[in-house]
């Protein structure tokens, strides 16, 4: 009988180019590249007098760096200024397919090759960005990698990679209402761990991953890298190919139909055998808020935050410690009585159209609290900016006191001016909630899009359905 195989091992055979005993060559389908991480290697390639291997099969765009409003007046800084002609003058020389500020095709990567169809099934991808875990949502095999690597796959159509491991997480049960996908992947990192997945590519399976859209598997499968898994899974069925069909880039005719025959064979086999398999139940989970630094460090809404000496192990104690000085917190604050200074509604974890609406349903006809000193909504592309304009969803972001952006990274990371300053708190729908990661001294709370929409209108954190 043959080997059960599991989606992992399925996708990667297909793409070893050499195997070597603890590393291997893995050919690369699709590279994304972004205007931070491939300055050097576009200069490594010009060094070595090297070519593009595949030109058409790299697609770029600026999306970590630039302004996400007036865009016509130019870009905030030097260093941003330099990266974005770097990457426009990259791709002119060597032919690549680039998205400019003033296409409506641009936005965060992890965003935009999705939605035109060019993630695909059993395909492998690579793109300097450690969130390109996302696009497993497809079941497609997609490494974050380093600028060397970056090189690497522009010259040579190959990544090295070591040899990974298999980790399942089965998750079973009806999400309550009012959770969401981004609830989910908190409430596993907060279970297992953010290193549960290091070395290992994490596929997720099980009833409640079968029930979920293909924008939210992305948001799953987007925070896998904040588990320290190297890549994410998620098994072809109905629902993935249901949003690739008719997609710009996706295949059409005779080859949508031989496409789609393949896809349905990404899945794991029944009996498949995983390095390590972990189990989480979706029927108990409330929504999440972080309160401290790691994804990690988080508790249900209804909880309050937890004080130091609650924890037993001594290096987790001294962890919050450390957390708790550095959020503002003392611990032992009800979740619901932290009150924000502002909001951010966007990154490749939760700015697509069904984000949006989640968002748009809860602040429709009400007004952003007075306490609040910035509620910004950033489309994770200008596809999906056009999208949600032509739902009116601007009209009720706009007219409940939120400002209504261009497509980017934005706050999540504040490389541009959208950022915290010193001592602020935000509730945030990007992915991580690190020292500084929105600004020197700037406190992230990751959350839900209809949270985080909610707390906009209260000013504290709180739910949908407790606003006046
Ligand atoms: C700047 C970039 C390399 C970085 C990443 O790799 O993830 C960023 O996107 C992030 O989210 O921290
Ligand atoms: S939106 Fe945030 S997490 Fe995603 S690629 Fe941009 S900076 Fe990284």
């Amino acid at each position: 009988m043959p080997k059960q195989k599991t989606l992992f091992e399925k996708i990667w055979e297909r793409h070893v180019v050499a195997d070597y005993a603890s590393s291997a060559l893995l050919y690369i389908d699709k590279h994304l590249v972004n205007e931070v991480t491939s300055p050097q290697a576009f200069d490594g390639l010009r060094l070595a007098n090297r070519m593009l291997w595949r030109p058409n099969s790299v697609m770029a765009t600026a999306d970590h760096n630039i302004p996400t409003k007036n865009r016509q007046a130019g870009m905030h800084d030097r260093v941003a200024q330099q990266q974005l002609e770097a990457l426009e003058g990259n791709c002119a020389e060597f032919k690549v397919n680039y998205f400019s500020l003033q296409d409506p095709r641009q936005g965060i990567l992890h965003v935009v090759a999705p939605e035109l169809g060019d993630t695909l099934p059993g395909t492998t991808i690579a793109c300097g960005d450690s969130h390109t875990t996302t696009h497993g949502a497809f079941a497609a095999l997609a490494f974050g990698v380093g600028t060397s690597d970056i090189e690497q796959v522009l010259s040579t159509q190959t990544l090295s990679m070591p040899k990974l491991k298999s980790l399942n997480i089965q998750v079973d049960g009806l999400l309550p209402e009012g959770v969401f996908a981004k609830d989910l992947a908190l409430g596993i990192i907060r279970a297992f761990g953010t290193d549960c997945g290091a070395g290992h590519v994490l596929e997720f399976s099980g009833s409640t991953i079968s029930a979920l859209s293909m924008e939210a598997r992305m948001t799953l499968c987007n925070m896998a890298t904040e588990a320290g898994a190297r890549a994410a899974l998620i098994a072809v069925d109905e629902v993935t190919l249901a949003y690739l069909k008719d997609r710009p880039l996706a295949p059409s005719g005779a080859e949508w139909d031989a496409a789609a025959a393949y896809w349905r064979t990404l899945n794991s086999d029944p009996g498949a055998i995983y390095d390590k398999q972990l189990r989480f139940d979706a029927n108990t989970l409330a929504p999440q808020v972080t309160w401290g630094t790691t994804p990690a460090m988080t508790a249900s809404i209804d909880e309050t935050v937890p004080t130091p000496d609650s924890i037993a192990d001594p290096s987790a104690r001294k962890a919050a410690e450390n957390a708790l000085a550095y959020m503002g917190l003392r611990g032992g604050e009800a979740i619901r009585a932290i009150r924000l200074d502002k909001i951010f509604i966007g990154s490749c974890t939760n700015s697509r159209i069904e984000d949006l609406r989640a968002a748009a349903q809860v602040v429709r006809g009400k007004t952003v609290a007075a306490s609040i000193k910035q509620a910004l909504v950033v489309p994770g592309s200008g596809l999906v900016k056009q999208q949600a304009e032509a739902e009116g969803l601007d009209r009720i972001f706009i007219d409940a006191g939120f400002e209504w952006r261009d497509a980017g990274c934005s706050m999540c990371l504040g490389m541009n001016d959208d950022r915290l300053s010193a001592g602020e708190r935000c509730a945030s729908t990007s992915n991580r909630n690190f020292e500084g990661r929105q600004g020197h001294g700037g406190r992230s709370h990751l959350v839900s899009p209809a949270v985080a929409a909610a707390t906009a209108i209260a000013g504290h954190f709180c739910l949908p359905g407790e606003l006046q």
